[in-house]
């Protein structure tokens, strides 16, 4: 099982098979943005409420992304759990291989660049565990068991980071003008958790770490850590979002666009590496159950603005999502539009 980058990498070769094509390669230079908003959450109560909302939403259709920070996770929370990521990734390879597998539907998975690995032709530079987190109780027998501490620090992490995730749904539900609690039913009932580990890396300008996508689901609130590596597609170039240590980078899923109707935005984004240093990321996704109709909002459905998506099942949009992924399709968003390119078609 020599698949894994950080076990037959010795950071002097980059194989054929991780070498991407001209156009999907990063190059040498993308500059870190200081433009993606950092906003203050800890300013969500109170007087400044409004602002710290309107900021939100400010950021979610120009950037698709903000950071946040006096987020209200405790220090310890963060920093336990990223012991934990670490001290996984430090296993011995026999143990973490016991979680190897391509079965998508498994609880907790450790893999390699893509759940579809044998179905690329390019891989990307990365090693990732991901698990499931809802309904914790259940799923947290499937994680991994060592670092003995695993369950335990990194089920306080899950559940505060959905908690924070919870209240900034709640904000953008204000933002949106959709009333208290719109996303608090089965739109944000599955959650999971990807730990992405991006070993050093001979040569960052000819791979990627992670493929340019978007999110499926409705936000996804990542630790990204000191070390750059997080690019996103602002008017068609390429910026680095800042590390911030201990804050969270929050980015807003397809679902979100759908049930916004397009007022925001979800927003391409890659992974690079990088020569010297292991980068580790923890992404937390929130997302609809497999079974929830996603479609945009009736409160913001008028004469004016008809709906521009249709109705979609969550599970039938992460398949598409995955063609998609793959290049197979050019956006998972588009067989769902209702102004798509489908009435130039048929000319
Ligand atoms: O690791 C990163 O910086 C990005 C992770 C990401 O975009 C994802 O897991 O969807
Ligand atoms: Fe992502």
């Amino acid at each position: 099982m020599d698949k894994f980058v950080s076990t037959w990498s010795d950071g002097k070769t980059l194989p054929e098979n991780y070498v991407f094509s001209t156009e999907m390669r990063p190059g040498e230079h993308v500059p870190v943005s200081k433009n993606i908003p950092v906003i203050d959450l800890g300013k969500a109560v109170g007087l400044d409420r409004k602002e710290t909302i309107q900021k939100i939403i400010e950021a979610s259709q120009e950037f698709g992304f903000f950071q946040v920070i006096n987020h209200g996770v405790p220090q310890t929370v963060i920093d336990d759990a990223r012991t934990a990521y670490q001290d996984f990734f430090d296993l011995p390879t026999e143990e973490k291989l016991k979680l190897c597998s391509s079965d998508i539907s498994q609880k907790c998975i450790y893999y390699t660049s893509n759940v579809v690995y044998d179905e690329e032709d390019i891989h990307a530079w990365r090693d990732s565990l991901r698990h499931f987190c809802s309904p914790l109780e259940e799923c947290i027998h499937s994680w991994p068991q060592k670092p003995t501490k695993y369950r335990e620090v990194v089920g306080k992490y899950v559940t505060e980071v959905n908690e924070m995730g919870t209240r900034i749904l709640e904000l953008i539900s204000e933002g949106l003008k959709l009333g208290v609690g719109y996303f608090a039913n089965e739109l944000s009932q599955e959650q999971y958790l990807s730990i992405h580990c991006y070993p050093p890396c001979p040569d960052p300008s000819l791979t990627l770490g992670l493929r340019p996508h978007c999110d499926t689901g409705l936000i996804t609130i990542l630790l990204q850590g000191t070390v750059a590596g997080l690019q996103t597609l602002t008017d068609g170039q390429w910026i680095g979002v800042e590390p911030i240590l201990d804050a969270f980078v929050i980015n807003i899923g397809y679902q979100l666009q759908i049930v916004s109707n397009g007022k925001l935005h979800s927003v391409e984004h890659r992974a690079v590496t990088n020569k010297d240093e292991t980068r580790m990321t923890a992404a937390f996704f929130i997302e609809p159950k497999g079974d929830c109709i996603v479609e945009p909002a009736k409160a913001l459905i008028n004469a004016e603005n008809p709906p521009i998506y249709k109705s979609v099942k969550y599970a039938e949009f992460v398949q598409v999502f995955r063609e998609a992924y793959l290049g197979k399709i050019k956006n998972a968003l588009e067989p769902y539009m209702i102004t798509s390119t489908s009435s130039l078609s048929t000319e």
